[in-house]
């Protein structure tokens, strides 16, 4: 037995009535951690320990991001309850530009501000029940200060760069730094691009679901502003509209200091910074696609829903009212494709 304290206890896990098992973590040296991530293999999450991939950025805390973060201004998400589900602001444009007609409507969940880092710091330590939760996202580009940069150029390119060649990924897109209060909740989602997700402090509940589970998820219509995130609530899952999700098989890990979780391209993942533990830091890697992520039959399952995307995208261009999809499909299908 170690006499290391345990860094924290399931009492810190948001409850969920759904069906899980933990992902595998293996060292940074174990084969194992390739096969897992090998495209034509399994293309499984796992979480890589012991890497040094953001050893560098092992001093950011808030301190050290306030003195050298820069006077740039940042985007911050603020949101009335612990979740902070994505929205894009392209199609809540066209929405409001009357593009999708009369009877599409939306209201963000979450408010979207620049924001200093003092101002956010400063808002974060006088934080009080009834006050708007707060969530720092933003790329790091070149308005962060020298020294970030610096830190960012010692992260262990080599090693990023060698699971990008290792697994067929396109170019780095995008680091995100995220910086969460305790219990924030970036709602269940997949995006269309590998993530390298590196956790620099604090620890992080994951839930992951495979691609080939779409049908449990319920993804809002791609047009939506909320297009790629699940409709069902987590903390109370409406059975009647999206009975499926009750066959949901996700999984799981808390991940901490040190440890970089491979979410492969398309997977849902929600993310949950602890209840009482404080608040979290973390930077993601994204990488696109690869360019000849060569077709071969059969098709894997996040091809299959990039076809859907590509179909629901063409069906919206065309019939222009998002009303019109459902039923053009349906008839399409029923009694032709359907026993
Ligand atoms: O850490 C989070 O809250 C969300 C991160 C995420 O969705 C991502 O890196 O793709
Ligand atoms: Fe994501």
């Amino acid at each position: 037995m170690s006499n290391e304290k345990k860094q924290w206890d399931p009492s810190q896990l948001r409850k969920y009535d759904i069906s899980l098992e933990q992902i595998p973590r293996y060292d940074y040296c174990d084969p194992r951690v390739d096969e897992i991530m090998d495209e034509n293999v399994r293309q499984k999450p796992v979480i890589i320990q012991n890497s040094n991939v953001v050893a560098s950025a092992k001093k950011w805390n808030l301190d050290y991001l306030e003195k050298y973060m820069g006077n740039g201004d940042y985007t911050v998400f603020l949101s009335r309850n612990h979740k902070f589900k994505y929205y894009d602001d392209k199609k809540v444009a066209k929405i409001n530009n009357g593009d999708m007609g009369k009877n599409v409507e939306f209201t963000q969940p979450t408010k979207k501000v620049d924001m200093k880092l003092p101002e956010f710091l400063k808002r974060l330590k006088e934080w009080k029940r009834g006050d708007d939760r707060l969530y720092l996202q933003q790329g790091l580009n070149n308005t962060v200060g020298p020294e970030i940069v610096r830190d960012f150029l010692n992260f262990d390119w080599d090693f990023c760069n060698g699971k990008q060649t290792k697994h067929n990924w396109g170019p780095l897109t995008y680091n995100l730094l995220l910086i969460a209060m305790e219990g924030n909740v970036t709602p269940c989602h997949y995006d269309e691009q590998q993530n390298l997700f590196a956790q620099i402090y604090g620890y992080k509940r994951c839930i992951l679901f495979p691609p080939s589970q779409f049908e449990c998820l319920y993804p809002y219509p791609v047009y939506h502003p909320h297009d790629r995130q699940s409709m069902v609530d987590f903390d109370r899952p409406d059975y009647s509209k999206f009975p499926k999700f009750k066959e949901a098989k996700g999984y799981e890990a808390v991940i901490g200091p040190g440890d970089v979780l491979y979410i492969p391209i398309y997977w849902w993942h929600h993310i949950e910074s602890l209840m009482r533990g404080g608040h979290t830091i973390t930077v993601n890697f994204w990488y696109k696609d690869g360019p000849n992520s060569s077709i071969s039959y059969p098709l894997k399952d996040y091809q299959k829903v990039a076809i859907m995307r590509n179909i629901e995208k063409m069906l919206q261009d065309v019939l222009k009212d998002p009303r019109e999809v459902g039923p053009l499909l349906r008839t399409m299908v029923l009694g032709r494709f359907t026993e």
